[in-house]
């Protein structure tokens, strides 16, 4: 797994309003989907092409456009849904699938509770929204079940991700067969007894929507 860490000055700055523990739902929601953005770009980098012609009102010339299949975002409810609008500002003729995952708080394992997803994702390039990479159980899950649909190429989009659980998902995803690229906007320092990102955001989930 290629593991890109975005270093820039603006997301470091949105990272840091969006750790502060005084930041309101609002504002969180404005700079996760500002982050995004940012992170979308570098997420994209590899996204595929294929020539197209056109004409300038000057002279014709060959340029590039997404090729079809086109790709596939799949936010991972709750707090992935958090991410959405600002992937696909960057790419709006992406499809959107949806699963819903929610990690047991005790054995921090994660169970699948939604899944709306197209049958066939043969040749797609997907791009996986998750905030937080935290045990690295759930993009691990997702990324193994996208794999037996027929994904063939997987990036996860993360805002932070903890070294035991990107090592934790490496291990997990290592007899897959496809490339799978982690961008994240930061590495944090590891994670606390109870499975949370230190120094992290707290609940992504509930900093976005609230307690449920
Ligand atoms: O790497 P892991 O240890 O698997 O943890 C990360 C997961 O935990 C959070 O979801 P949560 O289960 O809190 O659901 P929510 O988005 O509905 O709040 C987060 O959004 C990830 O999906
Ligand atoms: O720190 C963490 C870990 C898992 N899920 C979160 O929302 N935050
Ligand atoms: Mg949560």
């Amino acid at each position: 797994m290629r593991v890109h860490v975005a270093d820039h000055p603006l997301i470091a700055h949105k990272l840091t309003y969006l750790r502060d523990k005084r930041t309101d739902s609002p504002t969180f929601r404005r700079l996760a989907e500002e982050l995004v953005t940012l992170l979308a770009y570098e997420a994209t980098r590899e996204v595929r092409t294929e020539p197209f012609e056109i004409e300038t009102p000057v002279a014709p010339t060959t340029g590039i456009k997404l090729s079809t299949p086109k790709p596939l975002v799949v936010p991972i409810l709750r707090a992935g849904l958090g991410m959405l609008e600002g992937m696909v500002r960057l790419l709006p003729s992406a499809e959107v699938g949806f699963l819903g995952m929610q990690r047991n708080e005790e054995t921090l394992e994660a169970i699948t509770y939604a899944n709306r997803l197209p049958d066939d994702l043969k040749g797609r390039q997907c791009y996986v929204l998750d905030p937080m990479l935290a045990t690295g159980g759930t993009l691990a899950m997702t990324i193994r079940y996208l794999v037996e649909r027929g994904a063939d190429d997987i990036t996860a989009v993360t805002l932070l991700a903890a070294p035991e659980g990107i090592k934790h998902l490496e291990e997990e995803i290592s007899d897959l067969n496809v490339p799978v690229q982690l961008v994240t906007g930061a590495v944090d320092e590891r994670l606390n007894e109870h499975g949370y990102i230190v120094p992290g955001l707290g609940d992504a989930g509930d900093r976005l929507y609230g307690l449920v």
